[in-house]
């Protein structure tokens, strides 16, 4: 259950915001009080979800008063340092959540797998957390400001899967990077976490083959998919003081899966 506004005082910067659990992460966060920043490569599926969350300002259009939607392509340096300015130009200080959604897959066996496969996922999946991380983390101890990192990892970066040598990878970096981050920033009160979910209901995992998300349902303890919801619930926890004494975590959200 969440506790009553206890982000009131946040704002959080979302990248991934447009679909899955990005967007399910901006919608928790705004129900505890947060201001969003909701960032996505997709502008328009980013409008659409501060569209979504609701309250004065949302009709069609009209970018809600507190909530607001910001384009980037999270691989790339510069879009990432200027995703950071335009964040603080427009709430006129630096985000003191930032959740790292972004994602893509490019799934191919190794003995098939393109330099460009590899290439695109790891620029998008560890380096574009790295960006993020590194314009926010910067602004942050500039301004003397305290912070939570959230990124997304998966249970794929522990335990490997078929078909994803570059998306593993990705995402056993984002936890070694979000350690490591942890302990370098600790002393500014900036606390870095992984959060490694299981198999999600959403657009991503909607792409496999029918018959794996077959064979990967019946492994859960729990017997289904998780939703979105249920990463965003955790991902509040982590953003919140609830968890002010948690850095350098690596936390399931997978039904038991892989446990
Ligand atoms: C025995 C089942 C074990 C399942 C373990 C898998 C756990 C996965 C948990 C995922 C949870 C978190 C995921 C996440 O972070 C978000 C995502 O990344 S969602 C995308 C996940 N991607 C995959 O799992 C890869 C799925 N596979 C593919 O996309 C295609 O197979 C691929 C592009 C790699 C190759 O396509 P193609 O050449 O057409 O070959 P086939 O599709 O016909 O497959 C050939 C053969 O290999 C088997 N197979 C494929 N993928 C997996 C897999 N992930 N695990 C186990 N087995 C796999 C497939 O079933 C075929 O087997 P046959 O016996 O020949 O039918
Ligand atoms: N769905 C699942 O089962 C799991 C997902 N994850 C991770 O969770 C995160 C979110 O995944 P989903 O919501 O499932 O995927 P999704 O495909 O629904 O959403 C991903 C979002 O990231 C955006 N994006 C892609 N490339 C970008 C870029 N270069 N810059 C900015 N935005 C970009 C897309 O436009 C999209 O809105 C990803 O990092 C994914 O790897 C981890 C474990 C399981």
């Amino acid at each position: 259950m969440a506790t009553q506004l206890r982000l009131r005082s946040a704002l959080a910067l979302v990248t991934g915001a447009g679909s899955g659990i990005g967007r399910a992460v901006c919608a928790r966060l705004a129900g505890e009080g947060a201001t969003v920043a909701a960032c996505d490569l997709d502008e328009a599926a980013a409008r659409k979800t501060v569209q979504l969350l609701g309250g004065p300002g949302s009709e069609e259009g009209v970018l809600r008063r507190n909530h607001a939607a910001f384009q980037v392509d999270v691989s790339e340096a510069r879009a990432a340092r200027s995703l950071l300015q335009q964040v603080q130009a427009c709430f006129s200080r630096p985000p003191s959540v930032v959740v790292s959604c972004a994602g893509i897959t490019q799934d191919e066996f190794l003995l098939q797998m393109s330099e460009d496969d590899w290439d695109r996922v790891i620029a998008v999946n560890l380096k574009g957390i790295f960006l993020v991380m590194q314009a926010a983390v910067q602004a942050l101890v500039s301004s003397g400001s305290h912070g939570s990192i959230i990124n997304i990892s998966s249970i794929v970066g522990k335990v490997g899967n078929v078909g994803q040598t570059n998306y593993a990878a990705s995402k056993a970096g984002v936890i070694g990077l979000t350690q490591t981050a942890a302990r370098e920033l600790g002393r500014h009160g900036i606390r870095c976490n992984s959060v490694l979910p299981g198999f999600i209901v959403t657009p991503m995992t909607q792409k496999m083959p029918q018959k794996v998300k077959d064979k990967v349902t019946g492994m859960i303890p729990m017997g289904h998919m998780g939703t979105p919801e249920d990463v965003a619930e955790v991902v509040a926890f982590l953003a919140s003081e609830d968890s002010g004494y948690i850095t350098g975590a690596s936390v399931e959200v997978t039904g038991g899966l892989f446990m």
